[in-house]
């Protein structure tokens, strides 16, 4: 089967940040592609990726950029598909301006926006994306989903009974 889930991401500068989302979609086993796609350098390629994604079976899109980051809009507007933006931190503004290019999408037109640098989670809701379909794959993919969650939960226990720990063997003032 070909990727489901494109990744791209406006210069190879952002695979740093780009790369949990590739990451985390390999330990739900979930096939990527990734490729440079750029809306300002690349526009006549940005927008045949965005109108050949479905066609060519990529079911959701993972796009990341800093700066002006007008990439995962810009393919919102040409693909029927889920568009996930990432906003990534570049050196000035720390992020910020990318983070509201992406998020403030004119009505009908929607990115589902993470945090700044957030791809690992934007890897978790495409993975939540083929998760909600109806075929074997995606039942497959919701049982992995609750034993991923099972094991968040796992680690936030483990971290107020460390804390607890801690502070019952303090003793004196303050403790
Ligand atoms: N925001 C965009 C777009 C776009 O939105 O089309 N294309 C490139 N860029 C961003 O420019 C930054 C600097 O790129 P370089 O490192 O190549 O100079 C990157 O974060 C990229 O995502």
């Amino acid at each position: 089967m070909g990727a489901a889930v494109g990744i791209v991401m406006g210069s190879d500068s952002d695979w740093p940040v780009m790369k949990d989302a590739a990451d985390v979609l390999g330990e739900f086993d979930v096939e990527v592609e990734v490729d440079v796609v750029s809306a300002h350098r690349m526009p006549t390629e940005m927008i045949d990726y965005g109108r050949e994604a479905a066609g060519r079976g990529l079911r959701v899109i993972v796009a990341g950029a800093g700066g002006a980051a007008h990439l995962p809009g810009m393919l919102a507007a040409v693909t029927p598909l889920p568009v996930i933006g990432v906003p990534v931190p570049l050196q000035h503004l720390d992020g910020m301006d990318s983070l509201l290019s992406i998020v403030q999408m004119p009505a009908g037109v929607p990115v589902a926006t993470v945090s700044i640098g957030g791809a690992r989670n934007a890897g978790l809701l495409a993975a939540r994306i083929l998760a909600s379909g109806t075929d074997d794959d995606a039942a497959r993919l919701r049982e992995q989903m609750v034993t991923f969650q099972e094991g968040l939960r796992q680690v936030a226990r483990e971290k107020g009974a460390r804390l607890r720990a801690q502070r019952s063997s303090r003793v004196g003032f303050g403790a």
